[in-house]
């Protein structure tokens, strides 16, 4: 038996980030939004768990037990006090250390696949605990859709949105790492005060009513300011997607791919074709559910 999982990317609407906990992550309030650019996760069974990568970014990608797909099986059968192994392959369509959780993404699709796949039927809230243990963003990952996130990223609640909403995302050569993204904010900001991390009432309200004017004036990343200190460039591309006529722009989640919020569809896609004329490349998506499992 072969079990296909089709995860999506995610991007942060907003992303607060409050002070350093004890244990040395930063306490959030995020808005998750999955986004329709996904890996595929594919498992079958073997004597061991071990990992090919294919794809635009397989070249990009750890294709050893270092491994988030890995680590994650690894993990679940550790969990369930299983020996069986399975052979994973990852198809990479999202972009390495981009800020769009890709990792957290093939982590989310290992355990999903391999729970089908050695007929597990592990509760959501286990799968759930076992994610947070991966990274911060693999809870999300498993249950799509929009959501708030708190604690470090793995307390989940779902926000409604009420309707279609279009984005563009502008990609870079090049990742940015995430722990020196918080560390650049840390540096940033080490001679202020900073406040509990908060999502705004008015952003959740424009998203149930899908209201883009509202909504643009309300995206927000904390982690921008670090992510253009360490990457300048990024400037000149939030600067061209609103020439080009977005409503609103922000680096995701700790960079360095940029998102843009599009009035409608067509606005969208015309956004990404001027931005990729201007030697961005750049792909309009679309809000998505969870992630798919099949056999
Ligand atoms: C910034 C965000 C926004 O959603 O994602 P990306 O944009 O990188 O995908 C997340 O906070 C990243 O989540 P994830 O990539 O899963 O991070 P983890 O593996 O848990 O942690 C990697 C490192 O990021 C820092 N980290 C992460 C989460 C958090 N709440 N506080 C932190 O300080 C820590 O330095 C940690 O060692
Ligand atoms: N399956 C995987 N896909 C992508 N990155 C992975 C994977 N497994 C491990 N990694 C490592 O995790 C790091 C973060 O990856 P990723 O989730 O793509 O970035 P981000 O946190 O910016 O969203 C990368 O530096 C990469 O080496």
């Amino acid at each position: 038996m072969k079990v296909i999982a089709r995860v999506p990317a995610k991007i942060n609407l907003m992303l607060s980030v409050g002070p350093v906990r004890s244990d040395g992550f930063h306490e959030l309030a995020t808005v998750f939004h999955a986004v329709s650019l996904y890996d595929e996760v594919s498992a079958v069974h073997a004597d061991a768990v071990s990992v090919s990568v294919s794809g635009p970014y397989a070249e990009h990608t750890p294709a050893d037990e270092s491994n988030l797909a890995v680590r994650a099986a690894r993990a679940l059968a550790r969990r369930a006090r299983l020996r069986s192994g399975a052979l994973l392959r990852v198809h990479k369509a999202i972009p390495v250390a981009a800020g769009l959780a890709g990792g957290s993404a093939d982590a989310a699709g290992a355990l999903l696949a391999c729970d089908r796949l050695w007929g597990l039927r592990m509760p959501e809230s286990r799968l759930s605990a076992l994610a947070a243990g991966l990274g911060s963003d693999v809870p999300f990952a498993l249950s799509g859709g929009t959501a708030v996130g708190t604690g470090r990223g793995e307390r989940l609640r779902p926000v409604p949105v009420g309707g279609s909403l279009h984005w563009v995302l502008a990609f870079a050569d090049g990742g940015l790492s995430t722990p020196e993204v918080y560390r650049r904010l840390d540096d940033l900001r080490s001679d202020r005060k900073v406040p509990a991390p908060a999502v705004p009432g008015e952003l959740l309200a424009a998203l149930s009513s899908a209201d883009v004017d509202a909504l643009a004036g309300l995206l927000h990343n904390d982690l921008q300011e670090a992510a253009l200190a360490l990457r300048p460039a990024l400037g000149d591309t939030l600067r061209a997607g609103r020439e080009l006529g977005a409503l609103a722009g922000i680096v995701s989640g700790s960079g360095p791919t940029c998102v843009f919020l599009a009035r409608d569809g067509v606005s969208a896609g015309a956004l990404a074709v001027g931005l990729a004329s201007s030697g961005t490349c750049a792909s309009a998506v679309a809000v998505t559910g969870p992630a798919t499992i099949g056999t």
